[in-house]
């Protein structure tokens, strides 16, 4: 009997080591918290249309990523996105065009998990609080009490501090996880009926609460009308308010928006704040996966490597490959 592998987390590293494994012929079972697939490459439905909260794009530099993004690209699930560029230092605003490839899913960014997701098996709105191994066999546990099984082996793709919690199995490697610290990131969208009156359409922040901010219009796929915005704060204002009322949050990083954009910025029409708790980790890791290959556990996560969405590709395809080889060794 082929007895599935559970991955847990159905982000793009749990998505990518899927795709490894059942590419060998392996059945897998995922399982998200969340009611969807993309974790932080998620789209938020709003009334003004999809807004990406999270990831705002990625860049390619692996060759073998660079041949998946090509791929991807090929069936029409990303597109390039080549936005006006702007720098911000010291509230002085300068255009700053570069040479960088940066891609995005089409028509908004969980569009690319969701074609990943595809039609692999995943069990939605279940948040696994444990993970124990039976004689011959390993079992998951919700937090409704049900328990989900056997599997023959588990992929556990959380961010880190949320891996650790699962991994009491594996004191080891629950110890190596619990000390990548995360960083937090408060997200703010704003919308304006009457569109802004600047050309800028991404711009990379200095000195300010801002660390980012995109318009989503010169996005390919996006809605054009009314004119949103999604701001990011950098990790050190989100974790200094980190529990400020999120009405607190729109309001201070809007008036952060304005002394910069170098135009008027009028009352939003439409504002929502998401607060991300693990968005980036503190720390970048040259781990690619991190397993306990004869229990059977591996770990993966874009904060194995370089806390970006090609780190998440990269780092699930290396936890697949381990448990493949591993699995050779002993047949
Ligand atoms: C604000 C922000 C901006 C970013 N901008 C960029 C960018 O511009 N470019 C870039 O390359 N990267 C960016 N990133 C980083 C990028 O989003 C991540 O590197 C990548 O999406 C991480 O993928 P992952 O699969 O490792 O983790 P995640 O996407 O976090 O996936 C983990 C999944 O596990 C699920 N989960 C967690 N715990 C449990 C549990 N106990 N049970 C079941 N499911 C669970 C979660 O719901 C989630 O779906 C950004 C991230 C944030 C937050
Ligand atoms: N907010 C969050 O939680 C996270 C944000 N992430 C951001 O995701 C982006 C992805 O990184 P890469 O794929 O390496 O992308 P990239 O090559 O576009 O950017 C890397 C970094 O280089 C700088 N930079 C690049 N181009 C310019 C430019 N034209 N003018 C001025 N500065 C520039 C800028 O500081 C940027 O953060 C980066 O901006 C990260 O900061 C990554 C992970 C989490």
């Amino acid at each position: 009997m082929n007895t599935p592998i559970a991955i847990i987390g159905s982000g793009m590293a749990g998505l990518s080591a899927a795709h490894a494994l059942t590419a060998a012929g392996l059945c897998v079972q995922l399982f998200d918290k969340s009611r969807g697939s993309g974790g932080r490459m998620a789209s938020k439905r709003s009334e003004v249309g999809d807004l990406d909260l999270g990831a705002q794009y990625f860049t390619a530099r692996d060759r073998h990523f660079v041949d998946i993004v090509q791929q991807w690209q090929e069936n029409g699930w990303l597109a390039e996105w080549k936005p006006a560029l702007y720098q911000s230092h010291g509230g002085q605003l300068s255009l700053s065009p570069d040479t960088q490839l940066r891609f995005i899913g089409v028509p908004r960014m969980s569009a690319l998990t969701r074609n990943l997701l595809g039609e692999l098996p995943a069990t939605f709105a279940c948040r696994i609080t444990e993970v124990f191994r039976g004689e011959q066999h390993w079992h998951l546990v919700d937090a409704t009490g049900q328990s989900h099984g056997p599997f023959s082996k588990v992929i556990v793709a959380v961010p880190a501090p949320q891996a650790a919690a699962l991994l009491s199995a594996a004191p080891k490697l629950a110890a190596s996880v619990a000390s990548v610290a995360m960083e937090p990131v408060w997200a703010v969208a704003l919308g304006f009926d009457k569109a802004l009156d600047t050309p800028v359409e991404g711009c990379f922040v200095q000195d300010s609460p801002l660390d980012w901010l995109a318009r989503n219009r010169s996005k390919p796929g996006r809605a054009s009308r009314p004119d949103t915005w999604v701001l990011h704060a950098t990790s050190a204002w989100s974790r200094q308010h980190i529990d400020l009322a999120p009405e607190a949050v729109i309001e201070q990083l809007r008036c952060a928006f304005a002394e910069l954009i170098g135009c008027a910025v009028p009352e939003a029409d439409f504002s929502l704040a998401h607060r991300w708790l693990y968005a980036r980790p503190a720390h970048a890791h040259q781990w690619s996966a991190l397993a306990d290959a004869d229990l059977g556990l591996y770990v993966c996560g874009d904060w194995c490597l370089s806390g970006r969405v090609e780190g998440a590709w990269l780092s699930g395809q290396e936890a697949a490959r381990r448990l493949l080889e591993h699995r050779e060794h002993n047949s």
